[in-house]
Order: C-alpha cells, then structure tokens, then sequence
C-alpha cells in the first residue's frame, strides 16, 4: 500500500487572488454552453481532494464570491478504503470544505477488486445513489486525462466513438434514473490547473500512485507523453482537439445510424431491450460502410459501452449467409445485460437473456366459464372483459383480455340456435398450442401442425413454445366421458402477432382484421404493466 502526502498548506478560506482567467474562462463558457441544460438542476462536484478537483472547487467558490458563478457545488468524496490514509483523505476534504462553508457529503465505496476501474465503477455507483434525479456531477478531468485516454483507446483499437475520449456533458443512464456528468476543464492542461493550485496554496492530496502505478494510463503519463511531447509540444492539446473533431464525427455517424435503423428495423417485433430485430434484405441496400455502423450502432443501442468489432463482423457475416443455418448464436455481455444475436430466415435479432430465459417459462392455462352471451338477455356492454396471465416473471408480463361476446359474434346464426337449444355450457380455453395440434390459419389451405404450421407462420425457433390457443369449448354436463366438447379454436397468439384459426367455422362476413380486434394481447416489461394496473 502506498503512502500519499497531503500538501501541508492549511486549511482556510480560498485566498481573495483573482481567479486564473483561462481556467475560469473554461468553466465560464462551459456553463454558457450548457445554460439551458442546467437549469434548475442542482450541482455536485465530485472531489477527490487531489489537485484538480480541488482546484475546480476553489475555483467554484473564487466565482460565486466574485458573482460571477451563480451556484456553489456541493461537494461529494468517496472513501474508497483502499489506502491505509483513505479515511484521513475524507476528514481532510470535509476539513477543508467546511472552511468554505461549502456543504460536502463523505460516501464509502465498497470496492470488489483493487484496479483503478473498479474504484471508479463504485465510485459512481454511490455518488449516483446519493444525488437525486436529473442532478449534475461536475468532475475535475482536464486535457492530459483526455490525451490519456485517447491513446489508452488507440492502443486498444477504439473506432471513432471511443476515440472521441470523454465527453464535456453527458447523460448517464441507469435503470431509469438519469444524471449528468459535467466535465468543464477537458480542454485545461494539468500544468496550469498545479500552477493555479500552487499560487492558492491549495492543501490538495498527492496520490503517488498516480504516476507510479502499474496500470496503462499511469505508464503512458510517465514513459509515453514525454517522449510525445519532444516531437510536438503541443500533443496534449493536439490530442484533445482530435478528441473533440472526432466527437462531431461521431455525433454525424450515429444520426446516420439512427435514421437508418428506422428505416430498417421491424417495428412489429420489437420489444425494446428484448427483443430487437433487423431486416436483413433492407440491411443490404446500405453500402458495407452504413451496415457496419448501423449493425454497431444496433447492437449496443441502449448499452452505455459498444459491441466489440468482432461481434459486428460476426453479425455482419451471419446476414450474409445463405445456406439457411438459423442454429448459429453469438452471444455479448454487454454492462446492462447479455444478449444472443441470432438470425431466422431474413431478419436478424438481438435478444435479452432475460427475454430468453422469460420465453422458457411454461404458458400459464386458463379455463373460464363464459356468460351465456348467445342468450337472448345478454347485454354486452355490461359484460367485464376476461383478463388472463398467460406468463410472467420479474421481467416481462404477457396478458391477454377478452370479451365473451366475442363468441356471439363469431358464431353464425345456426350455430347459435344449436347452442341455445342444447345445454351445453361454454367455456374459454386458453392453452398452449400442442406439439402435435393441428390448425388452420388463413396463410394454409388445410390444417398444419408442428414444423410445418411454424413454417408457415414463420416462428423462429426461441418463440415456439410461447404459441397460445385461445377457443371456446362447449361443454355438456351430460356428456358422458367417450364423448369429448365441441371445441371451437378461435385464435392462435404469439407474444408478437395473431390468426384467425378455423375460419370455416365462422361467420364469413365478418373482415378477419375485425377478428383480431377482438382480443387484446398485451406483451410488456413487468413493471409497466404494474404501472398500468395502478
Ligand atoms: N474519491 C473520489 N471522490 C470523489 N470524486 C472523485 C474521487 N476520485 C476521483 N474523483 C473525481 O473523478 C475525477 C477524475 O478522477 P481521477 O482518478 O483522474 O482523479 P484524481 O487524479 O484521483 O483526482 P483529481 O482529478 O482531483 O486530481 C476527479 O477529478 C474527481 O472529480
């Protein structure tokens, strides 16, 4: 474990010296630049108590003094308790806090592991805890972390998003909850944030491990920038700037990449963050170029880190593919979740695991005994909808509502008068479809089962077990047990689509998209169909 040294200026009030004008020039047009956006947010600075955080803090308090900043940041530090002095790093930034009468909040951090990016990843994860939704986190990186990470990126083959470094402002999403990351001092050298700290006497942290550590980025602060800067001495701002033009390129691609997905993506199976899918023939009309980026920008849409190259080629390959092979997976773990790519027929799908997993479920059967809606004193508007689970787990809920009028509507007339006159009773059947079941939908000219009927419909392999049959057994309480109920299947669902099934059986006048009306068929993240039941 390493010792770290706290600058031993004291504790006081930020000296009355005028603040350094290119620093205070950055955070300005920084918050100009972002004005709208911070509007009516409240504003934390994440504070180390290493030199640049500090600085940005006594920088804080020098504006507001001066009005020039019309807030003061509230300061957050996390103890990571990883060092033996980490505890006395905390009392020292709530110490110095406390002298500019700025409000600061100390949070601990449990880490799991001991490199850099597990302390950061637990970092943010309390920070983001403690601060509410919406709020903004100012943080002090400057143009040497920026230099830094563009050439950890570079080393590590980055496309041109990871190239782009960090951004000045960004939106970070998590389950539901967002917060800002405001970063004003990306385009600032370190040198002159040290001579600033220097000339306040700021009591800033010095963590050795800094430049001593055996990670990537502290070998290319020590052994690589020098060697850079020999050659140009401006590479730090260089590769900064090359950060930012990136950034705009960046921003062009994925506009592009959206717009295309648009027009490319089959809305009608979509299930966002379960099940997305692609049209492959639509794909191929882009130049390789777009595929490529529109496959990169697909696969990790609403993941906060994109796919690998690998994975893209990989997909892109699977599209090209015309020996009909529909077994082939690849599966990403990406930060929010792990997903299998797979293809059937033209169409390509990235699915959620937990989708995946949710579709293995057994089908819930439901058996209601219908009202008598053929009787002539039914009166269907005071008839309750029957609303059924037919699945759900933590994850997603698929639910479907019908009306027994229904029935009524789609028998005809004789089938009507055979039903009053008997006394059967009718009952609602919604069941998985059988292996060996046969039905027939309007897309057949006869009754299919298995393959065959999945051919026809075209349901890809993962979604075979979630085909549900909604029919009307009617049931004589006389029957004996040789003699089985008239069943009359009414329709066939996938959590996707629908189908008339036995339309000989039923009224021919009535439009088969009127059918489907009938019934709704309800396939939803769980939580929003909590929302919707509240
Ligand atoms: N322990 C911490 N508590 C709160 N914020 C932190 C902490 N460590 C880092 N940060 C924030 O993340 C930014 C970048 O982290 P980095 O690891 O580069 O910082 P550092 O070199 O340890 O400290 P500084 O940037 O303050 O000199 C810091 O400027 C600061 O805003």
């Amino acid at each position: 474990m390493t010792s770290s040294a706290i600058l031993s200026y004291s504790i006081e009030p930020v000296a009355e010296l005028p603040a350094d004008d290119k620093l205070a020039a950055a955070l300005l047009s920084s918050l100009a630049e972002y004005d709208e956006q911070l509007h009516g947010r409240r504003i934390w600075l994440a504070c180390s108590g290493g030199r640049d955080s500090l600085a940005l803090a006594a920088l804080c308090v020098q504006l507001y003094r001066q009005g020039k900043l019309p807030f003061l940041p509230q300061l957050l530090h996390v103890n990571h308790g990883l060092q033996a002095d980490s505890s006395a790093w905390a009392a020292h930034v709530a110490d110095w806090a406390a002298a500019q009468k700025i409000p600061c909040y100390i949070l601990r951090a449990q880490v799991n592991g001991h490199d850099e990016q597990a302390a950061r990843q637990a970092r943010y994860e309390v920070m983001r805890a403690h601060i509410n939704q919406g709020d903004v986190l100012l943080l002090g990186h400057h143009a040497d972390d920026q230099a830094e990470t563009v050439l950890m990126r570079l080393i590590q083959g980055a496309g041109v998003n990871g190239l782009s470094g960090m951004q000045p402002w960004r939106v970070q999403r998590q389950g539901g909850q967002h917060n800002i990351l405001w970063r004003p001092w990306l385009t600032i050298q370190r040198a002159r944030i040290s001579a600033y700290a220097q000339r306040l006497q700021l009591p800033y942290i010095d963590d050795p491990t800094n430049d001593t550590g055996d990670n990537v980025r502290s070998g290319l602060r020590r052994d690589i920038m020098p060697v850079l800067a020999s050659y140009n001495p401006n590479v730090i701002d260089n590769i900064a700037r090359s950060a930012q033009l990136l950034s705009e390129a960046q921003a062009s691609v994925s506009a592009q990449a959206a717009t295309d997905l648009q027009q490319i993506a089959v809305a009608s199976l979509q299930l966002p963050s379960a099940q997305q899918v692609l049209n492959i023939d639509d794909l191929h009309k882009l130049p390789l170029y777009r595929q490529r980026q529109l496959l990169h920008y697909w696969l990790g849409q609403d993941e906060p880190l994109p796919p690998a190259k690998q994975l893209v080629d990989d997909v892109l390959l699977l599209s090209q593919r015309d020996d009909h092979d529909h077994q082939t997976e690849f599966f990403w773990q990406g930060r929010k979740q792990s997903y299998t790519i797979r293809r059937y027929r033209q169409q390509l799908y990235r699915l959620s695991n937990k989708w995946l997993t949710w579709l293995q479920l057994s089908l819930i059967e439901q058996a209601e005994m219908l009202p008598q809606p053929f009787s002539p004193e039914f009166n269907a508007a005071d008839e309750q909808p029957i609303l059924t689970t037919l699945r759900s787990d933590d994850n997603f809920i698929w639910q479907v509502q019908v009306l027994a009028n229904v029935v009524a509507r789609l028998l005809d007339h004789d089938q009507h008068e055979a039903l009053l006159k008997s006394s059967r009773t009718a009952m609602l059947k919604i069941a998985p479809l059988g292996r060996k079941q046969r039905v027939q939908t309007a897309l057949a000219s006869r009754p299919q089962s298995g393959k065959k009927l999945y051919q026809t419909l075209g349901i890809p392999s993962w979604l075979r077990d979630s085909l549900v049959v909604i029919s009307v057994d009617f049931i004589d309480e006389k029957m004996t047990e040789n003699e089985s109920p008239i069943a009359l299947p009414i329709f066939l669902l996938s959590p996707f689509d629908r189908w008339v099934l036995s339309v000989d059986n039923l009224k021919t006048d009535t439009p088969s998209h009127q059918l489907t009306d009938l019934i709704k068929s309800n396939l939803s993240p769980e939580k929003d169909a909590k929302n919707r039941t509240d």
